[in-house]
């Protein structure tokens, strides 16, 4: 159920407070045709209450002839900003810009980072939004978590439903999402609360079944029978199973790009305020499936892009699957154990 203009205020104003807002500086909304006019509204009145510049730039949607799910996270690498200097400019010289619109997976997304801007994601829904308010303990955990994922050489994930594979680390970053964006540089999420990085190129093998209840975003799905794929050499070789399975592959062979089948980042969800069920509590483009990410004690690996974390390879088609009931290990000592988070 929906919840008040005076929660979603509160709830940006403790964001906006978290972000180091401070009076006088510029933030930039960034808007497109399917902005929630909710989190817009209460977004600017909590920024003009810090006595801060809000500033609105609406850019027109793309990619929509092309891609086959009106999800934002299902065709990245282009967005409204490709070529659009004009914009870029404007978001470069912001103190902060709340993306409403999802730039995410952009080289221009890295541009404006690069040159000391800021950026925060916010597109669920207002009341999930308000459910995963960010709070600094979100971040402690997340980078209690990045911490021992830095010192790691190896994942090794296994399942029940018979999951097996390896990924060396190392090469790439870590994608710490907590919520807020508190330094010149970084980006995020709000809501989320995990931690991932990219497995070393070449090097995710073994297989990855995936059993009845794990997710595929954006299809926004739970897997009702097993899909077993098959890794090696950093990519993803087959995908058997049932007919979920060949929806599966048929949309990734639709994009025609032999780049969309490698392994990209690979992490676990750390937020307790996210449930597994709420995805079938909403139809499919009520939501971009955060609930699932974040949900803590899940294993969450993807396919597709790696140039967010600043390798060469855009491929548009980007899989995020989140499961349950996983073992991740770090150089043999477990993080998750069977779905549950090993507490410190
Ligand atoms: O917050 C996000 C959302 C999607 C994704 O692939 C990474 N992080």
């Amino acid at each position: 159920m929906s919840v008040s203009d005076y929660e979603l205020v509160q709830s940006w104003s403790q964001v906006l407070d978290l972000c180091k807002l401070a009076a006088g500086q510029t933030v930039t909304l960034l808007t497109s045709a399917d902005t929630n006019a909710q989190t817009l509204r209460c977004a600017i009145l909590a920024v003009r209450q810090k006595g801060a510049i809000a500033n609105r730039l609406d850019l027109q949607p793309v990619n929509g002839g092309v891609s086959l799910s009106r999800d934002p996270l299902a065709y990245v690498g282009t967005t409204p900003l490709t070529g659009n200097r004009a914009a870029v400019e404007m978001l470069k010289a912001s103190d902060l810009v709340l993306d409403l619109m999802t730039l995410l997976f952009s080289a221009e997304q890295h541009e404006i980072l690069a040159a000391g801007g800021r950026i925060l994601l916010a597109v669920e829904p207002p009341e999930i939004l308000v459910r995963m308010t960010p709070t600094m303990e979100d971040r402690t955990r997340v980078l209690a978590a990045s911490a021992r994922l830095q010192a790691a050489k190896t994942m090794h994930v296994t399942s029940a439903a018979g999951t097996d594979a390896t990924f060396a680390l190392g090469d790439y970053p870590m994608l710490e999402e907590y919520g807020f964006v508190d330094a010149p540089g970084r980006w995020d999420h709000w809501p989320s609360g995990f931690l991932a990085t990219w497995s070393n190129e070449g090097s995710a093998e073994g297989t990855i079944v995936l059993a009845p209840g794990d997710i595929l975003l954006p299809q926004k799905s739970y897997v009702t029978a097993p899909i077993t794929l098959r890794l090696a050499g950093g990519y993803v070789r087959a995908i058997e199973g049932g007919y979920e399975a060949g929806h599966l592959r048929d949309y990734m062979q639709s994009f025609g790009d032999p780049e969309v089948y490698a392994v990209s980042h690979i992490g676990w969800g750390l937020q307790r305020r996210a449930h597994w069920s709420v995805m079938g509590f909403y139809d499919r483009e009520a939501t971009i499936g955060m609930d699932p990410r974040a949900c803590a004690g899940n294993f969450l690996w993807s396919t597709g892009p790696n140039n967010e974390a600043g390798g060469t390879r855009d491929a548009a088609c980007h899989i995020d699957i989140p499961m349950r009931g996983c073992t991740v290990r770090l150089d043999g000592e477990a993080v998750v154990t069977d779905g549950t988070l090993v507490e410190e």
